[in-house]
């Protein structure tokens, strides 16, 4: 019997426990990172949003605006070091101080067979998905480094990081790379009070998806039915989860990756279903 949620608007950890926190979300105008910046402002935390297209910024603030803290938004591609930076400074300035919340969520994908990707395409999603990643940590810990503040990142994962992803060699070779720089900066910057963890949605779709990884979802049916616990993830379950790992009960919590994802990656037998070739899945013709 699948368990539902407490619903939308609820918060896990008590009013204002992020009155006065700075929190950066990459890729907070859509979807999951939407979802989290808005977990995070119910608590009181002022919020920026970065990200590259002006209508996904303009949907994160507009999503934030009933909430008590700031609200700010600032264009930035991830993959451009003296954009963080610049980006970074605007946040400072909106918020009138350093933020301690650095949730990095903003990735790529999309589905490819992999001898058809070109090298662009698996640069790409490595370059997003990856090289972001340490670049906003990178330009974020450095402040609190310079600063001696104590601070917390939390990298947006994926499952396949540990098991592989058939149809998305890029994206999951990039996600085992962020979990691993998860556990090498949180050894890194640990001395200094700053904490780095992991956070792995499983299945949560949201309308914000692209057509690629929707079209990709809607080839199964019954999506709650194939969750071990009855049921796919709603995106503010993430939201709670962020909080909790940057708030202070999580202060002992580094280099570990949560995956929120109702047990579905283990579910493995040696009698899975049949194997269906990567570009059968894709509806890709033969060789
Ligand atoms: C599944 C569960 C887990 C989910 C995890 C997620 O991350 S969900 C989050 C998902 N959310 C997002 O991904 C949101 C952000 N995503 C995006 O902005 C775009 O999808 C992006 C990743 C292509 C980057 O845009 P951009 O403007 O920087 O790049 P660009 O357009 O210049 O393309 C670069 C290269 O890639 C090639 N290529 C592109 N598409 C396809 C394809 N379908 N097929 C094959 N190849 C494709 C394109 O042809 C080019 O190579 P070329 O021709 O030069 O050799
Ligand atoms: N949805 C799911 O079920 C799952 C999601 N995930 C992970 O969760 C996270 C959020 O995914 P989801 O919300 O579904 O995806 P979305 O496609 O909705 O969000 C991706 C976000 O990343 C931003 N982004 C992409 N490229 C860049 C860039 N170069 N610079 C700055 N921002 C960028 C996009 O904004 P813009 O276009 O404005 O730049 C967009 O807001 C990702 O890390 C994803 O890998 C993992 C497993 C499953």
């Amino acid at each position: 019997m699948p368990v539902p949620p407490p619903p939308l608007g609820r918060s896990a950890l008590h009013p204002g426990a992020f009155t006065g926190t700075g929190v950066v979300v990459t890729g907070g105008g859509t979807g999951l990172g939407r979802a989290i910046a808005v977990e995070f402002a119910r608590l009181g935390a002022d919020v920026a949003v970065l990200s590259r297209k002006d209508e996904h910024l303009r949907a994160g603030l507009a999503a934030l605006a009933e909430f008590p803290g700031t609200a700010t938004a600032h264009p930035c591609d991830i993959r451009d070091p003296d954009r963080i930076a610049a980006a970074l400074d605007a946040v400072e300035e909106a918020f009138g101080g350093r933020p301690r919340v650095l949730v990095n969520n903003a990735a790529a994908n999309f589905p490819a067979a992999a001898e058809e990707m070109s090298p662009n395409a698996w640069r790409t999603v490595v370059d997003i998905t990856l090289n972001g990643t340490f670049l906003c940590a990178r330009e974020f810990a450095r402040r609190h480094l310079a600063a001696d503040t104590p601070a917390t990142i939390i990298n947006v994962g994926a499952s396949y990081a540990w098991t592989g992803g058939p149809g998305f060699a890029h994206s999951a070779a990039a996600k085992a790379g962020v979990k691993n720089l998860t556990e090498s900066l949180a050894v890194e910057w640990g001395p200094y009070g700053i904490t780095v963890n992991g956070l792995v949605p499983g299945m949560f779709p949201h309308r914000d998806m692209t057509a690629d990884i929707r079209g990709n979802l809607d080839r199964a049916h019954d999506k709650d039915d194939r969750q071990p616990v009855g049921r796919v993830g709603s995106p503010h379950e993430l939201g709670w989860a962020a909080t909790f790992l940057a708030s202070p009960y999580a202060g002992f919590i580094s280099g570990h990756t949560l995956v929120v994802d109702g047990a579905n990656w283990q579910r493995r037998t040696l009698t899975n279903p049949p194997v269906v070739p990567v570009r059968e899945q894709l509806g890709l013709g033969p060789h």
